[in-house]
């Protein structure tokens, strides 16, 4: 996360997205999630948030496209712009359990496509209660805005640590920190459509990764041995995915054409992404990509 303070009644922040390396399905838990292990990164493409003190008790919030800085009209993605939103339920949760009752304008401008797997609303939640934690000086410490976060959605807590790589674990919420010192170039393409997390999560099936494989490839990511990464990435979240939405593979079919490190979908989808060598391949990927398939494409970095 990323943040400013132009004058201390207004918190600007920069949410950024996130790509799974690994992601295992481990076993179905009592209370309806999965238990699974995942290696995030958070990745250059970033939501920006403006969170402004409000003389008021309201909490208010309005939703913005990044290219046209428009109010969302009724045909773009459907993100909530009330109560629903995930900013708005995190700054609830943070009122419920302090007490307090001040108020917020918060406006939020949109880059990171829903139901991508790039875990967008995650982020935008966690820096909506970084943000107000500061703003209403209410002195919450990291790990308990990370206990407030896991209330909210697994993916959250990550985007509140420090560390911009981590294994995850639990439904998510367990966060072990690593390092990956090198750039990594990525291009990563969202189809036309989305897929709901829960959905994705109702087909999947437990799987059989081999022993310390996340950590092998966390450790040849690390050092920028990239020969066997392609083996070691994993998605158990792929197949039942690619059931649900035929635009991934469509996307895998063409990156399997393409001479890139590794490629996989991220998350529950229905973003797919290539791990390439360089920056220029990932341009020349990417141009490529986007005469031929409808949706977002993007070429990012891992942030260091
Ligand atoms: C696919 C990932 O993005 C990988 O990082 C996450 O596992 C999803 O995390 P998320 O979007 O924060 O998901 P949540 O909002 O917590 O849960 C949405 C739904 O996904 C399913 N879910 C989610 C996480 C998990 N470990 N097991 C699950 O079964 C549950 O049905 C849940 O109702
Ligand atoms: N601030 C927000 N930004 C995006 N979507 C939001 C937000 N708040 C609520 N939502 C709802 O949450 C749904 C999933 O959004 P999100 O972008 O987090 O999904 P995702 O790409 O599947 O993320 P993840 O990788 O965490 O599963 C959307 O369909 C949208 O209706």
């Amino acid at each position: 996360m990323l943040f400013s303070y132009p004058h201390s009644r207004s918190v600007t922040v920069h949410a950024p997205a996130k790509l799974n390396l690994f992601l295992s399905i481990d076993k179905k838990r009592p209370d309806g999630f999965h238990d699974i292990t995942s290696l995030m990164l958070s990745v250059g493409i970033y939501d920006t948030l403006v969170f402004t003190e409000d003389p008021s008790t309201e909490v208010a919030l309005s939703v913005a496209e990044a290219n046209s800085l428009q109010p969302q009209r009724d045909t773009d993605q459907q993100i909530p712009t009330g109560e629903d939103n995930l900013v708005v339920r995190a700054v609830r949760l943070l009122q419920a359990k302090t007490g307090t009752q001040r108020g917020l304008r918060i406006q939020l401008i949109k880059r990171i496509p829903a139901e991508a797997g790039l875990g967008g609303g995650s982020s935008d939640a966690a820096a909506a209660l970084f943000a107000a934690n500061q703003l209403w000086h209410l002195g919450l410490s990291p790990e308990e805005l990370r206990g407030l976060a896991a209330e909210l959605g697994s993916d959250i807590p990550f985007f509140l640590t420090e560390s911009n790589a981590a294994i995850c674990r639990g439904r998510g919420e367990l966060i072990e920190p690593v390092s990956i010192p090198q750039c990594l170039h990525f291009v990563i393409a969202r189809p036309q459509s989305g897929l709901s997390t829960a959905d994705v999560y109702r087909q999947c099936r437990v799987g059989t990764h081999s022993n310390n494989q996340v950590e092998r490839l966390t450790r040849d990511l690390a050092s920028g041995q990239f020969h066997s990464i392609s083996h070691l990435m994993l998605n158990d979240l792929q197949a039942p995915a690619e059931q649900l939405n035929s635009d991934i593979l469509i996307l895998k079919d063409y990156f399997s054409k393409q001479s890139v490190l590794g490629h996989m979908m991220s998350g529950s989808g229905t973003a797919y992404f290539g791990v390439c060598q360089n920056r220029a391949q990932a341009s020349q990927v990417a141009a490529r990509l986007r005469s031929t398939v409808k949706g977002h494409v993007f070429v990012v970095q891992n942030r260091l």
